[in-house]
């Protein structure tokens, strides 16, 4: 895959650990084994996660438009408008991000820890406004792209997740190489990828990396959305213009596309007492840390796939975990009784 093509600027440590996880893969039965990548230990910028891993390839692009200011969007505790503070930070660049009122919250604190504290300290302009939850492009991340303008800034526009932008799927294309290239190290090969999908081009670079191999169906989307049918498309185009980039020489099929729609109820943000079980059975079998929004659900929706015998026995599952621990402080009245 033509991934040399493209500038990356490093906002990483570089390739992420793969581990096994006895305790978990015991706790559900040993017959399939369960390892993990830790792209939410990929780098010191402000805690990580996946969304450094797609920077890495925006940036350029952002440096070369002579922009001084980063402008993005997600909700109140998205992970994605802290990492895209911390990367204004790194870079030198200001920031202003649009965090939209995307989940209906019980924590009296959710609107000034984790995500957002991060976002503060790291000097970003961070502007709360009372629209819904939608990962599409929104009026608010064009007003305040114009609102840069008018004040002489020269703006530079991410959208939600980085997710819709013409390099958005390349981080994930090389997700896809570093598992190879370890699988090879390891002497192993995973039979499926488990990833959280909301905006989708985490799961998109991963489907058209894995397709050079022939796994890209291996790549199972557990939605945490709760709008699947957006989030479908969305990874339908952003999979046909990364294919395209990185010159993958044929079209993936639709059934290549592999998104499970079980996992996302109540709604986007809100997690239920199956998503909190799977929180708190990966903490106390491997001390691994999933949040409520986004890796709790992919973790609930492994442990449910597992369960139903949805892998065969003795298949090796990569759960890809992608970050979202800070969002925990958001949630504290919901975990107070551990
Ligand atoms: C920890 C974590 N895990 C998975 C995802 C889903 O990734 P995609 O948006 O690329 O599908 C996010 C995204 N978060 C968004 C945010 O605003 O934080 C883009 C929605 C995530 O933060």
């Amino acid at each position: 895959l033509r991934l040399d093509k493209f500038e990356r600027y490093s906002l990483t440590f570089g390739p992420t650990p793969i581990e096994y996880l006895p305790r978990l893969t015991e706790a559900l039965g040993g017959r399939v084994q369960i390892y993990a990548k830790r792209d939410d230990c990929n780098s010191g910028l402000a805690m990580g996660g996946n969304k450094l891993r797609k920077l890495e390839y925006i940036v350029p692009d952002a440096i070369a438009s002579n922009a001084d200011t980063l402008v993005s969007i997600g909700g109140v505790q998205s992970n994605h408008t802290r990492m895209v503070a911390a990367t204004a930070a790194k870079i030198g660049m200001k920031c202003v991000v649009i965090q939209e009122s995307w989940v209906p919250h019980e924590d009296a604190v959710y609107d000034r820890v984790g995500n957002i504290l991060m976002t503060r300290l790291m000097g970003a302009e961070s502007r709360i406004v009372e629209d819904g939850f939608d990962i599409g492009i929104r009026k608010s991340w064009e007003d305040a792209i114009q609102s840069v303008k008018d004040a002489g800034g020269k703006p530079y526009g991410i959208p939600a997740g980085a997710s819709v932008h013409k390099y958005g799927g390349l981080g994930y294309v090389g997700f896809a190489e570093e598992v190879r290239a370890q699988e090879k190290q390891m002497g192993i090969t995973f039979d499926y990828i488990i990833v959280c999908v909301v905006t989708g081009s985490t799961q998109a670079g991963m489907i058209v990396g894995f397709a050079a191999d022939d796994r890209a169906h291996r790549v199972i989307g557990i939605d945490a959305s709760g709008t699947p049918a957006q989030t479908r498309a969305q990874v339908r185009e952003i999979v046909d213009g990364t294919a395209e980039l990185v010159e993958l020489g044929r079209k993936v099929r639709d059934d290549e596309i592999v998104i499970l729609e079980d996992y996302a109820y109540p709604a986007y943000g809100v997690p239920s007492k199956e998503t909190s079980d799977a929180i708190r059975l990966a903490a106390r079998t491997e001390a691994m840390i999933t949040d409520p929004v986004y890796e709790g659900k992919s973790m609930q929706g492994m442990i449910d796939l597992v369960r139903k015998g949805f892998f065969p026995d003795g298949a090796k599952v990569l759960y890809a975990h992608l970050g979202g621990a800070p969002a925990l402080n958001g949630y504290s009245y919901t975990y107070r009784n551990g």
